[in-house]
């Protein structure tokens, strides 16, 4: 079988199976089960301090569970370093820490398949593929919408820029199963706007689990979102059904659904005084 094939034959990216993790006596992750399939996007969101990090952790093998499961396409990856499990195609993307700031757009990219591609074939194959990996690297260029910037360093793109390299960086690396950390973190409305389509494009046929507190960011992405409380994913179910679920309500999206209509709110309040003060002068 290819690697191809055997990358997609399972049924499920990733499963998480009676899942815990304390630390020293304090249990935080408190018996997590979920499957998410090939192709899925999944937002996790709920309260702070509610383990979503340490999930993540878990998943990417940068903490060890203390009980259950990790599987990557039915093979377990809990026990492996963080290298491994990347090699095996699940890739974390969460700063812009992965970039060489003083490369450009083009070769930071490049540097991303070809480290992928030349860990795998002797040095001969790999110098015969780098036209394949040049072609290649266009075609993210333009994808990313960054070709206008291709011989610009890294450290000079805007923060938006920098974020969507990172991910074309994780995407060159061959990774198909994907988690990101706060996507559009620190970015302005429209900036997150353009991401978020961005993000789906790019993502097309591959897995993606976001961790994400920006509600508008979790319902424009998300195929399913799963909701963690205290350690515990409380509901795993599309966008629609979870924003219905008076269990999700009661325990956090009520809150959070309320704060941002208050938020709204108060602007419009705002913007109203402001309006009438322009028009009492
Ligand atoms: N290495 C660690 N050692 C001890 N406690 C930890 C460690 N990492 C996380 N915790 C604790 O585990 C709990 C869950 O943290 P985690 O960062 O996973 O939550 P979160 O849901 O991602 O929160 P936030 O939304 O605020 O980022 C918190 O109480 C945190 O203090």
């Amino acid at each position: 079988m290819s690697a191809s094939n055997t990358r997609t034959s399972h049924p499920y990216a990733l499963e998480l199976r009676g899942l815990t993790k304390s630390f020293g006596k304090t249990p935080i992750i408190r018996g997590v089960d979920l499957a998410v399939k090939n192709g899925e996007r999944v937002a996790i969101i709920g309260p702070n301090g509610a383990g979503k990090s340490t999930l993540f952790n878990l998943i990417s093998g940068r903490l060890q569970p203390t009980s259950g499961e990790v599987l990557l396409r039915g093979a377990r990856i809990d026990g492996l370093k963080p290298y491994a499990i990347n090699r095996l195609g699940l890739a974390r993307s969460f700063q812009v820490s992965n970039l060489f700031p003083k490369l450009s757009v083009f070769e930071n990219l490049r540097c991303g398949l070809l480290w992928h591609t030349g860990a795998r074939y002797s040095f001969l194959r790999f110098l015969s593929g780098l036209d394949d990996a040049n072609a290649r690297t266009e075609q993210l260029l333009h994808m990313l919408r960054l070709q206008q910037r291709r011989d610009e360093l890294a450290m000079n793109l805007t923060y938006a820029e920098q974020r969507a390299l990172e991910i074309g960086v994780t995407i060159a690396g061959g990774a198909d199963v994907i988690l990101l950390d706060e996507p559009t973190a620190g970015m302005s409305r429209t900036e997150t706007d353009h991401f978020i389509a961005l993000i789906k494009e790019v993502t097309i046929g591959k897995t993606l689990l976001t961790v994400e507190h920006d509600m508008g960011v979790v319902f424009g992405l998300a195929d399913k979102i799963a909701v963690v409380v205290y350690g515990q994913v409380i509901a795993f179910d599309t966008p629609e059904n979870v924003r219905a679920n008076p269990a999700v309500q009661e325990a956090y999206l009520g809150s959070v659904l309320a704060e941002t209509q208050a938020n709204a709110v108060l602007a419009s309040h705002a913007t109203a005084a402001q309006g009438a003060e322009h028009a009492a002068r």
